[in-house]
């Protein structure tokens, strides 16, 4: 049996929809009026059954591994610097380190695929799958074994976390070269050409974007005549195997898990939303487990969350992945908790409902 035929769980049931719509309508403001917050209020009571829903008991789960395909000139930094920013996230200097230390959410990094050993570390799990994916313009970039292996590692990641009680998990990732892998990922799921999914990454040019363009347009090309199929006829497998990368293969294993064990999940920017969007190619029930954190700078990201019909809680100008973006989310996802948790009624309050 593949791992990919797991994951027919059913919607989320809606039996406590009234009750929840029914709390959050009869708190002291006027219908409506906290916006989003009552989207996100709603989305949690449903997934966790309950018209007081928590995400205190949070986890941030960063994913890291290497891609072939930087060999083709399609980041502005070199591939040493994924080793380096793990080391980073370990010692909580990076920019998603230091939100989750401000928020209390505990992080860990999990080594999915990096070029390189790194030495062992509370925060780390060394669940490599390979020194790096090959180099997806020349040849697959992974074997269906290690497709399986990876998003074996995010199931197992999100086991653990549901298993030690989290509410609420945040993905992120580290893998220079990545934005070619999730542009060439969603070029191949939706069938947009590589100009229109490629953009400046860590911060190519005008010339180096058009050069990723090229290297997604020619690295499909390439895969189709390796399958002996066109894009409009590959499966999930050999979207996964032809062009993807083990952190964000992994990433899709975690959302689908934590999904299928009925625990949300935020999405952070334009990585993780190819992770998501080959976890929705796989089993579409998962868009309602799903908090899109924000809209990244990153430039097919808004067409990406509008084909999802995903409307994300922030828009910052970020451009940085790693989850950053999912834990500036995260008190605003909070306050939707505390809102519909804690307060008071029109009745409590003695305050006039209007009616
Ligand atoms: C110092 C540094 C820290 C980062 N943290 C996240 N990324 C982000 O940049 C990479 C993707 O961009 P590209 O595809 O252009 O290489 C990923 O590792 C992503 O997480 C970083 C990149 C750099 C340079
Ligand atoms: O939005 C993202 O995930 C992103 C954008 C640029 C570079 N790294 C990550």
């Amino acid at each position: 049996m593949s791992v990919f035929d797991q994951f027919s769980f059913p919607p989320v049931s809606s039996c406590l929809d009234p009750d929840i719509q029914q709390k959050i309508d009869t708190k002291t403001k006027p219908p409506g009026s906290l916006g989003v917050l009552e989207n996100i209020a709603s989305q949690l009571s449903r997934i966790q059954r309950t018209v007081t829903p928590s995400v205190s008991n949070s986890q941030m789960i960063v994913f890291a591994a290497d891609h072939g395909v930087v060999d083709q000139g399609i980041s502005a930094f070199p591939q040493e610097v994924t080793p380096q920013m793990v080391a980073n996230f370990l010692a909580g200097g990076a920019a998603v380190s230091v939100f989750c230390e401000q928020h209390g959410v505990p992080l860990k990094v999990v080594d999915v695929g990096v070029k390189a050993d790194i030495p062992p570390h509370p925060l780390l799990i060394n669940a490599k799958v390979a020194y790096g994916s090959e180099d997806f313009m020349l040849r697959a970039a992974m074997t269906n074994q290690q497709l399986e292996q990876a998003m074996e590692v995010g199931i197992d990641q999100a086991n653990v976390a549901v298993d030690s009680g989290v509410e609420l998990l945040m993905f992120g990732e580290m893998g220079i070269g990545n934005t070619c892998v999730a542009s060439c990922m969603i070029s191949a799921l939706t069938g947009m050409s590589g100009a229109e999914t490629a953009g400046p990454g860590t911060g190519l040019n005008a010339d180096g974007i058009s050069h990723k363009a090229n290297v997604i347009q020619s690295s499909l090309k390439r895969a189709e005549s390796t399958l002996g199929r066109s894009l409009k006829d590959w499966s999930i497998q050999d979207v996964g195997e032809q062009c993807g990368g083990f952190e964000i293969i992994a990433m899709a294993g975690a959302m689908l898990q934590s999904a299928k064990r009925g625990v949300a999940f935020v999405v952070d920017g334009f990585i993780c939303t190819a992770a998501y969007a080959y976890a929705w190619k796989v089993q579409s029930n998962i868009s309602e487990y799903a908090i899109f954190a924000h809209q990244s700078n990153e430039t097919a990201h808004q067409t990406v969350l509008t084909y999802l019909n995903a409307r994300p809680v922030l828009s910052l100008d970020l451009r940085l992945g790693e989850g950053s973006g999912a834990i500036l989310a995260y008190p605003i996802i909070k306050s939707a908790t505390v809102f519909i948790a804690r307060m008071a009624s029109f009745a409590d309050a003695g305050v006039s409902d209007g009616q």
